[in-house]
């Protein structure tokens, strides 16, 4: 299996990226009209949210599951005993944010929905029928005015020498929601199994977006598109004193769409954040 960067702008973009989606279960797009410069400012911009001991008072709602996620509670990954070395900041545009960072994570939220928007409508128009014809809705309704869609940004801060052995940034696991569309982050880490088993490293170069199916779009197509295992590996050497930041988008249907004939989108979110120990 290998990962080839797609243009965007190539005319067979639409077939291409859905097949890689469809093959791995992970696409990668070049590019794409997601600002690089909003990208990284938005990078330098939290690392000082991170670096202040405001952050904690913002800490995030039980329920409604915005706002501040400290290193105490992150996230222990499904199947896995030791928790993941990061914290991070839920962000919806309802939801809890400090006035002085919000102006962007508010414009990047809105530009990269529409990107996702437009790669979800890609993958339904490049769905073979008989999968198609398993969706309850068509793919991009389930996504229409759905307040659920999260934008996450993640600190794995440098490490310091004392944390758990055998725990590592983001420990392997697949993702809840439908697709998540994934700017590289400002240092590398991220990997993908392959279906032989073995672990990847997922291009990393600065303005390339990775896209990857979750677990609902997987249960929604009748694993036709597979959600993927991935994880975050400890640095080594030099940049083990260096943070990483990272900006998932994670889509998210309406809690009503019915994904299959087990679950609704709601349904089965709650059943998976119980699991990772979030509520
Ligand atoms: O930080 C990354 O590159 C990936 C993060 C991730 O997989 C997640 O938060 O689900
Ligand atoms: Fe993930």
């Amino acid at each position: 299996m290998k990962l080839i960067a797609v243009d965007y702008t190539s005319a067979t973009a639409k077939e291409d990226f859905v097949r890689s989606l469809h093959e791995t279960g992970f696409g990668v797009l070049k590019n794409h009209p997601i600002s690089k410069h909003l990208v990284s400012q938005i990078y330098t911009d939290w690392q000082t949210f991170f670096d202040s001991p405001e952050k904690h008072n913002y800490l995030y709602n039980k329920d409604k599951q915005d706002g501040y996620f400290p290193p105490t509670v992150s996230e222990t990954a499904k199947g896995s005993t030791k928790k993941d070395i990061k914290e991070y900041f839920h962000y919806y545009p309802w939801g809890q944010c400090p006035d002085q960072h919000k102006a962007l994570l508010a414009q990047y939220y809105q530009e990269s929905n529409s990107l996702a928007a437009e790669l979800l409508a890609w993958v339904e128009q490049c769905t073979p029928p008989k999968v198609a014809s398993l969706y309850s809705q068509p793919l991009s309704s389930m996504i229409e005015q759905s307040d659920q869609t999260l934008l996450r940004v993640l600190h794995y801060p440098p490490l310091k020498g004392d944390e758990e052995l055998g725990a590592i940034r983001a420990g392997a696991h697949e993702d809840i929601n439908l697709l998540t569309i994934l700017p590289s982050a400002n240092e590398p880490g991220l990997q993908v199994k392959a279906k032989d088993g073995s672990w990847m490293d997922v291009p990393c170069d600065f303005g390339t977006l990775i896209v990857n199916i979750g677990d609902m779009l997987q249960e929604a197509s009748g694993g036709y598109f597979p959600s993927t295992s991935h994880r975050v590996i400890n640095p080594d050497g030099a940049d083990k004193t260096k943070s990483r930041i990272s900006l998932p988008l994670f889509l998210h249907p309406k809690p009503e769409v019915v994904l299959s004939e087990r679950h609704t989108a709601g349904s089965y979110l709650h059943e998976r954040l119980v699991e990772l120990g979030v509520i």
